[in-house]
């Protein structure tokens, strides 16, 4: 049999077909899915030299010596036939004949529906061919059985194994119950010299599908041939489980790549929710960080605060030790005193404490206390350790003075200048300078310059100037406690190189001055003054200070140099100016009014700097050699003196002129304050008037503005009142015209009647006459006709007068006066409008007769009538210009009066005689009357007068009314 391959590579099944199947060994297996469902199932071939195959056709795995045979149970069988080498996987699926399961497979992906697909009807067979001789097992698997023609217990198909049946009426409820698979199992076949198994089903009603056939040797295995096996099984099984830990390993690790892969998705995922969240709180996170900025602000400020807290309790510790400040500095023994022998006199035992002991003779120690004291072991950063605080109090503003003093070659000059690659305090001072400078670049600017001068012989020299001065450098005082050099020259620098360079341009011009440069800086004072402007930017302060470094000439006495001439005069000076400087530390010492500063210029230069307000720190720099007890001695006893000094409070030095310009500033701004507060109060006084001014504007414009509303108002009232005047003056006018025409309809009326006048007149007179004539026989009766007819001509031509009068009166004043009346009226009209009363109208006076005036005042409206009340009220008013009318008037009334009076007369002379009589009778007194006497006596009573005629004219009117009337005047 073949080796055996990878279990895992599945995909290489279709290497090896061949056909028909070469058998390489005694077993067959085809293995089912022995699941319970019955519901999928793999055929499964195990062929030896082949790799496991999936899919459709190789499903499953056998063990070593077994072959598997894939067959499509459902279709055409076998459908494919392929030489595969057989896996061996589990030993389980060939014990006892066990059917090869294949879950694993299908839970891998590997069901196989295929199977399914194709339904055989009628008989059919499979053939397993190139099988060794033998007795073999056969079990027979079968997914499905549809038996739709066959009820319960019915037969279904035969099986025959190599002819012989092996199933045959099968009660399949009885067997497998509902919905389960069938199993044939362990059908025992043996096979001949043709190799073959061949498996037929018979009478086959539905579709049996079968999904599995197991074809296995029988249990009777050489035992030979079983050991072989198993242990090509173990070692199949061990590299399977070797296999399996590496592929679980690489898997686990996948897991975990995974895992760790998803575990960042979601870290991702919610990173990036964070980020599409934290879109809108932008807004929040720039008021965060302007919060922060504030914070940071403020921050700053306590950090100033707190910066100033820590400079005045620093300062205030540095009180509590004593401003000046002695460390005491020994210097190694010299190669020269080594080899000497020269014993070392001094004892550092208690040096940590500051104690320094010096072997005066014998067992005899004197002990000295400084504030520090330095072995010979101890190195320029030890020292300058101790001394950097002193050194930055420049840069807050105090003064500072450090110098170095003891004998000659005691390492004065070692300790503040120092070698090139062992630098000393200056350096170091500068460099530390510069370093906090920069540090505090955001809150202070600082202005560093600086001079190096020597003093020789009380001489000062200016070891930068270009040229030597013309002449001589005095100190002079600039304002209170300021003392200066004019003409000094004060080198700005920078940094730390431009400060070295300086430094060095002194110490060159130092040297030139001297044949022997150590004997010329042993006898003089070195002195290197740094100066220092400083603005605090946040509280705008500003100070000036200065720092002194002093390498001072060796203090030796002169009885041991033994000096004569040039040498002693140097010596002589030198101790002046010490002894000057141990008067002003015994006079500060003592608290003295008078600190002797001018005394040497070397105090007098660092009056300043030197007790009062400022800082000073010295190193008293002495010899461990007992050859040099005594100088050793003199300057510890000095160190001592000077640390014994109790100097006051340091003072910052504000900048002076600084100040005085900040306060000439303060005045100016002071000034410009009070008159802008001048300018701000007469500005708020002009704008209060203003304000004023605008307020009553404001209210005279609010009150014209009501003004204006209201006469707005009035105005539209009054343009709908003209408007209704302007409708009431047409109809006026239209009224007006209606009364001319009645005016002249009247008039016409009034001719007509005049002409009939006329004409009765006419006839009267003709009638009178002829009557005259009739009685001009008669004596009275013709000069009464006359005189009647006389009188009728003059009635005539009253009649026309009056006529005439009237007509002219009618004409030319009653129209006119109507419409000048009617003028008036709208006048008075609007007015009593106004005054709101009602007017009245007579109708009497529109000339019109009361029964057309009714008649014309029914057509009328209210209004109408109302407007000719009132005009009728106001012509009665206006009575005085109607007289015309009125005349005419009185004269119709007289007329009626007459006629009326006539009418009386005739009536009495209708009276019949018997009446009459009876009225004489009645009286007594009446006598009877002739009717033609009576009648005389009528006519003679009526006489010819002016009355007469009035009452025929009057009785003429009224007959035009009543012609009854008439006819009984003119009949009689
Ligand atoms: N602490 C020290 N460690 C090593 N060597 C030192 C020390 N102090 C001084 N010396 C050495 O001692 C010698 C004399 O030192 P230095 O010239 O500084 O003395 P000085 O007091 O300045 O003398 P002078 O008063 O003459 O100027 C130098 O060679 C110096 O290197």
């Amino acid at each position: 049999m073949a080796e055996t391959n990878s279990t895992n590579t599945h995909c290489q099944s279709a290497q090896t077909l061949l056909n028909p199947i070469s058998w390489s060994n005694n077993n067959v297996i085809i293995g089912p899915d022995n699941n319970d469902d019955a519901d999928s199932a793999d055929l499964a071939l195990c062929v030896p030299g082949s790799r496991l195959v999936r899919t459709g056709f190789v499903h499953s795995t056998s063990s070593a010596g077994n072959t598997m045979l894939l067959v499509n149970a459902g279709g055409e069988a076998p459908m494919e036939r392929r030489d595969l080498d057989i896996q061996v996987l589990n030993d389980r699926f060939f014990h006892g004949g066990d059917v090869l399961r294949t879950d694993e497979n299908i839970a891998e992906g590997g069901s196989m529906p295929w199977i399914y697909q194709s339904a055989r009807f009628g008989n059919f067979s499979y053939r397993f061919e190139n099988i060794p001789p033998g007795e073999y097992l056969v079990d027979l698997h079968f997914a499905e059985i549809i038996y739709t023609n066959g009820p319960k217990g019915m037969r279904l198909f035969d099986v025959f194994m190599q002819e012989e049946k092996v199933l045959s009426e099968l009660d399949i409820y009885s067997v497998v119950g509902a919905n389960k698979a069938l199993q044939l199992v362990d059908a025992r076949v043996s096979v001949g010299g043709d190799g073959a198994i061949v498996i037929r089903f018979e009478g086959v009603n539905g579709s049996p599908i079968v999904s599995g056939i197991c074809i296995k040797q029988s249990a009777d295995f050489p035992d030979q041939v079983i050991g072989k096996r198993e242990a090509e099984f173990r070692d199949l099984s061990s590299r399977y489980e070797h296999d399996k830990r590496q592929w679980n390993a690489v898997i686990e690790k996948l897991e975990r790549q995974v895992k760790t892969m998803k575990q960042e998705h979601t870290l991702l995922s919610y990173e990036a929710r964070k980020c599409a969240d934290s879109i809108p709180e932008l807004d929040k996170m720039v008021s965060a960080v302007q919060a922060l900025v504030a914070q940071c602000d403020d921050l700053k400020l306590k950090f100033s605060v707190e910066q100033a807290k820590r400079k005045k309790l620093y300062n205030q510790i540095q009180e509590a030790k004593g401003n000046i400040r002695v460390f005491c500095r020994c210097r190694p023994m010299r190669k020269d005193e080594l080899s000497a022998r020269h014993a070392t006199v001094v004892d550092f035992d208690a040096a940590q404490d500051g104690e320094l002991g010096i072997l005066t003779g014998g067992a005899t120690k004197k002990i000295f206390r400084f504030d520090r004291v330095y072995t010979p072991k101890d190195n320029q950063v030890d020292v300058f350790a101790d001394a950097s605080p002193v050194v930055v109090s420049v840069l807050d503003g105090y003064n500072v003075c450090i110098f170095a003093y003891g004998q000659t070659g005691t390492g004065k000059t070692f300790t503040m200048e120092g070698p090139e690659q062992n630098r000393g305090v200056n350096y170091r001072t500068l460099e530390h300078l510069f370093k906090i400078a920069e540090e505090r670049r955001e809150t202070f600017i600082y202005d560093i310059s600086v001079s190096v001068l020597e003093v020789y012989n009380e001489q000062i020299r200016d070891l930068l100037a270009s040229s030597p001065a013309s002449k001589k450098l005095e100190i002079r005082q600039a304002s209170e406690g300021v003392h200066h050099v004019p003409g000094i020259v004060e080198a700005k620098a920078e940094n730390i190189s431009e400060v070295w360079s300086v430094l060095q341009a002194g110490s060159n011009a130092r040297a030139t001055g001297s044949n022997n440069v150590n004997e010329h800086s042993s006898r003089s004072h070195c002195m290197l003054c740094i100066m220092v402007r400083a603005k605090n930017l946040m509280n705008g302060e500003c100070t000036k200070s200065k720092l002194w470094l002093v390498d001072l000439a060796g203090s030796e006495r002169l009885a041991k140099t033994e000096v004569q001439s040039d040498r002693l005069k140097e010596a002589q000076n030198i101790n002046r100016s010490l002894s000057a400087l141990g008067d002003v530390i015994s006079a500060l010492a003592t608290k003295n009014n008078h600190i002797p500063y001018r005394n040497s210029k070397l105090t007098h230069l660092l009056q300043d700097s030197l007790g009062g307000d400022s800082k000073t720190l010295m190193f008293v720099q002495i010899s461990p050699s007992e050859q040099d007890l005594s100088e050793t001695l003199s300057s510890l006893n000095f160190a001592t003196r000077v640390r014994g000094v109790e100097l006051g409070p340091a003072r910052k030095q504000s900048d002076m002129g600084e100040v005085q310009k900040i306060k000439s500033m303060l005045d100016k701004v002071k000034q410009e304050l009070r008159s802008k507060e001048d300018a701000l109060c007469k500005l708020e006084e002009t704008l209060h008037y203003l304000e004023s001014k605008g307020k009553s504007k404001d209210q005279l414009f609010r009150t014209q503005q009501e003004k204006f509303i209201e006469l707005q108002d009035q105005l539209d009232s009054k343009t709908k009142l003209c408007r209704q005047l302007e409708k009431q003056l047409l109809e006026l006018s239209e009224e007006t015209k209606g009364k001319e025409e009645i005016c002249s309809s009247l008039q016409r009326k009034v001719k007509e009647l005049e002409n009939k006048l006329i004409e009765h007149g006419y006839a009267e007179s003709m009638l009178l006459q002829k009557k005259a004539m009739q009685v001009e026989h008669e004596n009275n009766l013709k000069e009464r006709a006359q005189e009647f007819e006389h009188q009728s001509v003059i009635l005539k031509q009253k009649v026309k007068e009056l006529e005439n009068k009237l007509k002219m009166k009618e004409e030319a004043n009653e129209i006119h006066f109507l419409q000048k009346k009617v003028r008036e009226l709208e006048g008075k009209l609007r007015q009593q409008e106004k005054e709101g009363e009602p007017l009245t109208f007579s109708v009497e006076n529109l000339g019109a007769t009361p029964c057309e005036t009714r008649s014309w005042l029914r057509a009328e409206t209210p209004l109408s009538t109302k407007r000719l009340n009132s005009s009728n009220q106001v012509m009665n008013q206006e009575s005085d210009l109607l007289k015309g009318t009125d005349s005419l008037r009185e004269l119709r009334r007289r007329r009626e009066w007459q006629s009326k009076g006539i009418e009386n007369n005739i009536l009495l002379s209708k009276t019949p005689l018997p009446d009459r009589k009876i009225l004489s009778t009645d009286s007594k007194i009446v006598k009877p009357v002739d009717p033609s006497r009576a009648l005389a006596r009528i006519t003679r009573n009526t006489k010819p007068s002016s009355t007469a005629s009035r009452v025929i004219s009057n009785n003429k009117s009224y007959r035009d009314q009543v012609p009854g009337i008439k006819s009984k005047i003119w009949l009689r």
